[in-house]
C-alpha cells in the first residue's frame, strides 16, 4: 500500500504550493493514472513517491515504511523495489541496449559489480528475456542513442522488468511519443501490469488513453485532489473540473452543443 498523507510541497517560499494537503492511498495492484493540467502537481506527486522530491510537510509511506523520513541507505533499499520510467527514457546513451537493461539489477548486485560493470550470466539471461518480452530482443547490441523514442522507452521498461519492482512509477512515459507509439507503449504497460500485478502509477495527458488503461483515475488541480474514481465515473463534467482554466474563459467554446465532448477537444489542443 502506498500512502500520501497530507502532502504539501512548496519549491520556493513565495511560490504557490505544487501540492497542497494532498492525501491518497493506493492499494497494491492498482493501475492509477494521474490527470491534470500542466503544472497541476502530477510529477511532483510521483517524485515524492520514491523520495526524489521531499515534501515540505506530510509523509509518503510505502508498505508501512516512511519514504519521506528514510535516511539515505533506507531510501536506497526502498527504491530498489520501485521502478521508474520517464518521458526522456533516461538511458545511458553510449552503452548498448542489453547493458542498459542490466543496470536495472544494480541494486541487487554487490558494489564491485556496479563499479566494474560486470554482470553474472543469469543477469545477462534475465535481461535478454526482458528485451524479448518488450519486443526488441534483436536490438540487444545496438547503442541506446541509435534507437527511436518508442524503442528507447521499451528498453527503459525492460530495465524496470529486471529490477522486479513492486511499484512502477511513470512520469509522463508517453509524452514524447507519437500517438500510435504511445498507444503501443501503454498497451505494453497494461499487459505487464496484468501479468506482474505490480502497483502502477502514471501521469498522462490523454484522457482517452487514461480511461482505457487505468483501474483508477486521480484528477489533480492546483496541487489538490479534485477527482478520485473509476474510469467510467470520469464523465465530461468531471474532465472539465480537472482541466478548466482558472478564469473559466474557454467554457462556452468547449461545452458548446455542437462541439465534441470536452475530453475529445482536450485531446486536440
Ligand atoms: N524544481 C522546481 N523548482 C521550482 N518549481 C517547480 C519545480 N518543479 C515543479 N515546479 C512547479 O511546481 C508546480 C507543479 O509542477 P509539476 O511538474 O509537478 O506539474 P505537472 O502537473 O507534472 O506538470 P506537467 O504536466 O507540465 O509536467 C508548477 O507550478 C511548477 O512550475
Amino acid at each position: 500500500m502506498l500512502q500520501f498523507i497530507d502532502l504539501t510541497k512548496r519549491y520556493g517560499k513565495a511560490d504557490p504550493p505544487a501540492l497542497q494537503d494532498f492525501s491518497l492511498t493506493v492499494e497494491e495492484g492498482e493501475f492509477v493514472v494521474l490527470l491534470g493540467r500542466s503544472g497541476a502537481g502530477k510529477s511532483t506527486l510521483i517524485r515524492c513517491a520514491n523520495g526524489l522530491i521531499r515534501p515540505t510537510s506530510g509523509e509518503v509511506r510505502w508498505k508501512g515504511e516512511s519514504v519521506t523520513r528514510a535516511k539515505k541507505e533506507e531510501l536506497l533499499k526502498l527504491r530498489a523495489g520501485m521502478g521508474m520510467i520517464f518521458q526522456q527514457f533516461q538511458l545511458i546513451s553510449r552503452l548498448d541496449v542489453l547493458t542498459n537493461v542490466m543496470v536495472g539489477r544494480f541494486h541487487h548486485l554487490p558494489l564491485w559489480r556496479s563499479l566494474t560493470g560486470t554482470f553474472p550470466p543469469e543477469v545477462v539471461e534475465t535481461a535478454r528475456e526482458a528485451l524479448h518480452r518488450v519486443g526488441i530482443g534483436h536490438l540487444a547490441r545496438q547503442r541506446a542513442d541509435g534507437l527511436s523514442g518508442g524503442q528507447q522507452q521499451r528498453v527503459a521498461i525492460a530495465r524496470v522488468l529486471v529490477q522486479r519492482p513492486k511499484l512502477l512509477l511513470g512520469d509522463e512515459p508517453v509524452a514524447s511519443l507519437d500517438p500510435v507509439t504511445a498507444d503501443a507503449i501503454l498497451r505494453l504497460l497494461k499487459e505487464i501490469h496484468r501479468h506482474e500485478k505490480m502497483t502502477t502509477i502514471l501521469n498522462l495527458h490523454d484522457v482517452h488513453m487514461a480511461r482505457r488503461v487505468a483501474t483508477r483515475i486521480v484528477g489533480i488541480r492546483n496541487g489538490r485532489l479534485v477527482f478520485d474514481g473509476k474510469p467510467e465515473e470520469l464523465d465530461e463534467s468531471r474532465v472539465w473540473d480537472i482541466y478548466r482554466p482558472d478564469d473559466d474563459c474557454c467554457r462556452p467554446f468547449l461545452v458548446h452543443e455542437s462541439q465534441p465532448p470536452v475530453s475529445h477537444v482536450l485531446l486536440r489542443v
